[in-house]
């Protein structure tokens, strides 16, 4: 039996976190635990070494620092007039050899304000050095390594100068972003709009400007995730969203059942003598705010109310930017142009800006601008087109206020993100006896009033309804799609306007001739499954005609976790590229912990350069034309911690080489959520596998998955939330490339229980193991797996095979799974599933080729023989060929490992 744990249970309250809980599990591995226990003595009487030694160095540092103060300041008397306070801000820590000498450098500092460091702290802002090895630069690399000559060029120059025309290696120097201009270089002029609107098109900006905007780094730098969320709006918006979902369910929590709104609602009715007969039936409202990055700027803004305004981070073109090296930005115009049927939209040319339009006023939209939109094409469309920046406090500050306003009339609130909502009125309408245009007028002037920015609302009978109403009301209008009018509203909807329906879904019914709704009733249910499988066919056919039994979803659940970048992603090398992950873990890890969940399934989310296009990207530091491969790892148990995280992830790069040159965008997901709770499943699971004498539960909604990062790979040919932007004409948007990299590791290559080594088959729990920290994972390695390589050696191997549903169930294919427990996985498999998924097949065939391998050919046969006959039942020939390929494989392995095949079922002759 695998792994049995001999966990010797102590109190649950005892438990303090992940890291007692590890010690509770090692208790009973006898050398290991002394060996923790010395470790953590060690540990602990270093902390307290280390804890006065560190009060000790900070007395000294302190000490140091009082010194160099009055120093300075006998310095400054002495040297009156030379002093300045160029150096304001700046701390040095000289290592090393220096030309002039480090006591030089430390003088001049203390002539021109600055600050010099005996020893490097966390307030060293420059390392100096004349010459440093590049391992030493490797383990600075986060730093600022600047060349002396520096500090004596500013001190001659009477200036600070710009520290990375110093940098000591330039040839790591990157080039540096500055979120605030856009695409644009900061060594460059702008031209362009004016943000006040008072000022012509034609205002230039001064280098001044763009020097004092603040700046950004490269993904290789260590402030670059802060600065990359403070400035990415998708992380707002989509921070924005979680949020307000989180908020409405605390509203429901806490709420008392009062609604004081209803009241002003009724006495508003009454004043206006409403006594509308409100009928029974379900009413939804879909509300959503006017152009709303905008309307929020305009509120300062009054001047420009009325004009065509956009919210963008540019201000303008880049007339005097030069083109960088090797940048295609035809190819790319081109590709997009294809890929979204942009004919109509001029393109960018080569000084236009790039960067996107988040929100514009409808006035704006009436030459065409829309949201999403290059900087460079709008302006095109609309020349006079002024543009505001973004306003992130006032978006937060204006969505409260809505959430409030609403959540005053009821809680049947299902919110969609920072501006926009599902309620069901059903109640509201009945308790206040008034009609669906009453509600909506009183309630979107009350929002009006409170926020200065318009909303309109739609009404109908399910959600698809509602929104479809607000789309006709909009803006700052209010419709409600009445039951009668369904059918002949319906018929001029645009297929892409449904739900569900992104770019390639739209692309494949314009091809079959469907545009509009009418057009897509053409096609039976029957049709339209058989074309996109069940659950897309059925929903394409009952959505065309208006009904959608999508209930709303009030009790808001936290399904994922995750932190995506696609802008500034370059690396030289595989260890740059290791450290931004690291980085990246470390902001999912305290996501995770913000809303104390952690979860089982890590997803690694790459974007990778495509083949064909050109190494620097149209847009500066964005993505470009991308591949996108995706790759998720299952573990054993929940995870929140950073090292974990990282290490899976990185686990998981490293079985797919990609080049790390090639790394255009890299998102870390968290799935498979679960309370982060002290007495959570993690601890109920060692309770349950100490009950069952180690054996891992089989059942499909208990935990069982191995340690092992099983891949499922899935190439996707949706958008995905590393798409900075969710138009089709955007630079930058995904290339999806059919991919398929499923590369699970071959099961084969897991030993058998009867062929581990002794010391393979000593207790140790590969649950725990999974969870160490890596030194100490490394260490209880060597000492019981002395043969292991770096990595876990797992012998069992995880796969997960698809429910029915949209949603994966915890249904888990692994080694220590009884034959029956497999079987039953089948039959659920081929029962529910219209179409067998490849990475379904394939994970079958390598839990049928481990028990061959094992010599375990009773299972394998039995689950064999399980298959033959669901597949027989189901009649269908995919399903026929996905049992050949899976016999296929079987019977490979047979003959490899038996020199012989065995008698398996593969007619599927039916009788008449
Ligand atoms: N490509 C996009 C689309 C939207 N947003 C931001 C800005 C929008 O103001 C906000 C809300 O998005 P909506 O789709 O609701 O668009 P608007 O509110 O701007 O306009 P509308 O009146 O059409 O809803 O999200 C963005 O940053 N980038």
């Amino acid at each position: 039996m695998r792994g049995r744990s001999k966990v010797v249970w102590f109190s649950k309250c005892e438990l303090g976190g992940l890291s007692s809980l590890l010690e509770h599990c090692f208790a009973s591995y006898g050398i290991i635990y002394m060996r923790m226990q010395n470790r953590r003595k060690n540990h602990t009487s270093e902390d307290n070494g280390f804890a006065s030694w560190g009060g000790y160095m900070a007395a000294k540092k302190a000490k140091l620092q009082e010194q160099f103060s009055e120093d300075a300041a006998k310095e400054g008397c002495s040297h009156s007039n030379a002093g300045s306070s160029i150096f304001q801000g700046v701390a040095i820590f000289v290592n090393g050899y220096t030309v002039p000498s480090a006591d030089s450098l430390k003088r001049m500092m203390m002539l021109h304000g600055g600050v010099y460091h005996l020893y490097q702290t966390d307030k060293t802002t420059h390392i100096i050095a004349s010459n440093l090895p590049k391992c030493k630069m490797k383990l600075l690399r986060t730093l600022k390594v600047v060349k002396p000559s520096w500090i004596v060029d500013s001190v001659q120059e009477g200036r600070l100068l710009d520290y990375r025309q110093y940098l000591l290696y330039t040839s790591k120097a990157q080039a540096r972003l500055n979120f605030g201009v856009g695409e644009v270089e900061s060594s460059k002029l702008l031209q362009g709009t004016e943000t006040s609107g008072e000022k012509s098109n034609a205002a230039s900006v001064s280098t001044t400007d763009v020097a004092e905007r603040k700046q950004s780094l490269h993904a290789t730098e260590p402030d670059f995730l802060s600065e990359f969320y403070s400035h990415s709006r998708l992380h707002h918006i989509s921070t924005m969203g979680a949020l307000f979902k989180q908020y409405v369910t605390q509203l429901r929590e806490q709420s008392d059942g009062r609604f004081p709104g209803q009241e002003t609602l009724q006495e508003w009715g009454r004043r206006n003598n409403s006594s509308y007969n409100v009928s029974s039936d379900k009413v939804i409202m879909h509300i959503d705010m006017d152009c709303f990055f905008v309307s929020v700027g305009l509120r300062d803004r009054p001047h420009l109310k009325g004009l065509p305004v956009a919210v963008t981070h540019a201000k303008g073109n880049t007339t005097l930017a030069q083109q960088r090296k090797g940048v295609d930005r035809a190819f790319e115009m081109n590709y997009y142009r294809q890929k979204a049927e942009l004919e109509t939209v001029p393109s960018v040319d080569e000084t236009d800006s790039m960067s996107e339009i988040a929100s514009c006023s409808y006035e704006a939209r009436k030459c065409g601008v829309k949201n999403g939109m290059f900087l460079g094409t709008a302006l095109k469309l609309c020349p006079n087109l002024k543009t505001i920046p973004y306003d992130f406090e006032g978006y937060k500050q204006v969505s409260h206020c809505l959430y409030n306003t609403v959540a005053a009339f009821t809680l049947d609130i299902e919110a969609v993100s920072c501006d926009e909502m599902f309620v069901d009125c059903t109640d509201v309408l009945q308790c206040s006896c008034t009609s669906t245009m009453q509600f909506a007028s009183f309630l979107r002037l009350e929002i009006e009033d409170k926020t200065g920015c318009t909303a309109s609302a739609g009404f109908g009978s399910n959600r698809l309804q509602a929104r479809l109403a607000t789309k006709k009301a909009k803006p700052n209008g209010q419709f409600h799609l009445e039951p009668s009018s369904v059918s002949l509203f319906m018929r001029d909807i645009m297929v892409e306007d449904l739900p569900g329906v992104g770019r390639n879904l739209a692309s494949r019914l314009h091809t079959m001739g469907a545009r509009t709704c009418s057009d897509l009733q053409r096609f039976t249910q029957s049709q339209l499954q058989r074309e996109f499988g069940a659950k897309t066919g059925n929903a394409l056919y009952r959505h065309c005609r208006g009904d959608d039994d999508r209930a709303l979803n009030f009790g808001h659940q936290r399904k994922s976790v995750s932190a995506d970048v696609n802008y500034g992603i370059r690396f030289t090398n595989q260890e740059e590229a290791a450290v931004f992950i690291k980085q990246l873990a470390g902001e999912v890890s305290s996501r995770l912990r913000k809303v104390r969940l952690k979860g089982r399934c890590i997803t690694l989310k790459l974007m990778v350069r495509a083949k064909e296009a050109p190494i620097e990207t149209a847009k500066f530091l964005g993505h470009g034309v991308c591949d996108q491969v995706t790759r998720s790892s299952t573990l054993v148990t929940a995870v929140a911690d950073q090292d974990i995280i990282a290490r899976e992830v990185l686990s998981i790069l490293r079985q797919l080489s990609v080049r790390p040159s090639d790394l255009r965008g890299i998102g870390i997901q968290v799935t498979r959520l679960e309370s982060d709770s002290v007495g959570n499943k993690f601890l109920d699971s060692f309770l349950i596998r100490g009950t069952r004498g180690g054996q891992e539960v089989g059942s499909s909604n208990a935990a069982q998955e191995d340690s092992h990062p099983q891949s499922t790979v899935q190439a996707t040919n949706e958008g995905s939330s590393l798409q900075d932007r969710d138009t089709a004409h955007q630079a930058d948007s995904t290339v999806i490339v059919q991919q398929e990299v499923c590369t699970s590791e071959s099961g084969l290559a897991a030993k058998p229980q009867s062929q581990l080594m002794p010391h393979e088959l000593c207790d140790l729990d590969e649950e725990v193991l999974a969870a160490l920290p890596e030194d100490i994972r490394q260490e209880v390695l060597q000492t019981y797996r002395p043969s292991s390589s770096s990595e876990v050696q797992r012998d069992v191997v995880v796969t997960n095979l698809k429910s029915p549903t949209t949603e994966q169930v915890d249904t888990s294919l692994c080694s220590s799974m009884t034959a029956d427990e497999v079987r039953a996985l089948v039959k659920e498999w081929v029962s529910c599933e219209d179409m067998p998924q490849p990475c379904d097949v394939r994970m079958l065939a390598d839990y049928l080729e481990r028990q061959v391998a094992s010599r375990n050919i009773d299972d394998m046969h039995l689950v064999v023989k399980c298959l033959y006959r669901c597949v027989y039942k189901k009649n269908s020939t995919v399903w026929q060929e996905a049992y050949q390929t899976i016999i296929n494989k079987v019977q490979d392995t047979m003959l490899v490992v038996y020199g012989a095949t065995l008698k398996l079922q593969d007619s599927f002759k039916h009788d008449v």
